[in-house]
């Protein structure tokens, strides 16, 4: 359960308060650590997630940001331009120590006792900072730049593709034991053009792309994140998030994940039978949920763990916590979870036929 927007745990709060500047809070490694442990310490999940961000490896690529209370992130210098993408580096890992350093600690503080969780932002959801400023509703920067400079997009991307599958291999390193990819901003994208400016720099092939060869010598190659991940650590699962997906399930099978985390605007039932048996799925309780009374919010966890079927499913919010969530919605949720039990939940299904994902 992510708390990204929400910010919900008092604890959180009076550290954020202790430690204003959020690039402090997620790029010290006592901190980090003790972020990361807070919902653990308090729900006892199955999965610890890194408190990090997806902007954290930008300084690390040659590209500052901030995240304002205000603003949310902010990117000083846009990179619109080809001298701008030229500009930027490969990724030096040395300049994220703390990411790996905190990984190292929390594999020792959690001890097996959890999955220790890694992320990453997809190139295109990145790029939509990068290429913005910081949040947007609209993208038509990044959107028209999909016909105005083609050629630096695509350059933008093979650039943070490669940078962002040596940050999962760092991680991995590190100690995380699956690593989720936030395309969270993918399905503003109509789906077609999702197929052609997110998915190749996540999917499975490698896309050769000779038309910007003049401009990019080194990006000849759309940098497909999975491939290389499935070749240099075939053992970590890999989850794909995209916010709003309702429109891109069937596109998205075939990117070589291992799990889709569904948005709560998709009826799970309906998510896994246009998923098929091949590929698990994570979520999907609308966080909402989490502010109505307590029964009500046991009877949508049941419901979606019945629609989801006994295989496959990573019970989750479809999205993170939101702002303002009452601790003890979450510490429900967790309890809930606990005691449900296969044989009421799914007569005639053995426990054995279940396959974990991670
Ligand atoms: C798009 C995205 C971002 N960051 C992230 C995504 C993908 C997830 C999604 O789809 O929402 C991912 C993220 N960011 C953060 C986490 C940590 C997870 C956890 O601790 O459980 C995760 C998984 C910390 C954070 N990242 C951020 C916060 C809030 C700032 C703070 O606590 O000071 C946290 C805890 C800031 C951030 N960073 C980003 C946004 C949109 C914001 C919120 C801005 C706002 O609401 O003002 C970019």
């Amino acid at each position: 359960m992510m708390r990204q927007a929400g910010r919900y745990m008092a604890e959180y709060q009076a550290l954020a308060k202790r430690h204003p500047s959020f690039r402090e809070r997620s790029e010290n490694t006592d901190l980090i650590v003790e972020i990361t442990l807070q919902p653990w310490r308090a729900f006892r999940p199955d999965g610890v997630i890194l408190f990090s961000d997806i902007l954290t490896p930008l300084p690390a690529i040659g590209v500052p940001f901030d995240i304002s209370d205000s603003k949310g992130p902010v990117i000083q210098s846009p990179v619109r331009s080809e001298d701008q993408v030229r500009e930027l580096v490969p990724i030096d890992l040395d300049m994220l120590h703390f990411v790996g350093e905190s990984l190292k600690l929390l594999r020792n503080e959690i001890d097996g006792k959890a999955t220790l969780l890694g992320f990453v932002g997809a190139p295109w959801t990145i790029a939509t900072y990068v290429v913005e400023g910081g949040m947007t509703n609209t993208y038509t920067n990044i959107k028209s730049m999909c016909h105005t400079a083609p050629n630096v997009l695509r350059g933008l991307l093979s650039h943070l593709a490669q940078a962002i599958s040596d940050y999962i291999i760092y991680q991995v390193n590190s100690g995380a034991q699956c690593i989720q990819i936030f395309d969270s901003w993918g399905g503003q994208l109509p789906p077609h053009v999702w197929e052609q400016w997110s998915k190749p720099y996540i999917k499975q092939v490698t896309v050769p792309d000779f038309s910007c060869s003049h401009l990019f010598p080194i990006s000849l190659m759309a940098w497909s994140i999975v491939s290389r991940i499935k070749k240099e650590c075939p053992h970590v699962p890999l989850v794909l998030y995209i916010n709003g997906n309702g429109g891109l399930l069937e596109r998205m099978k075939d990117t070589g994940v291992d799990v889709i985390g569904l948005d709560w605007t998709v009826d799970m039932a309906d998510g896994r039978r246009r998923l098929g048996n091949g590929i698990s799925v994570q979520g999907n309780v609308d966080p909402a949920f989490l502010f109505s009374p307590l029964p009500v919010l046991t009877d949508e966890i049941h419901r979606v763990v019945k629609s989801a079927g006994p295989k496959g499913h990573i019970l989750n919010l479809g999205h993170g916590v939101l702002q303002k969530t009452p601790e003890e919605a979450v510490a429900h949720f967790f309890d809930v979870t606990r005691s449900l039990r296969y044989d009421t939940l799914f007569q005639g299904s053995v426990a054995e036929e279940l396959q974990p994902v991670a």
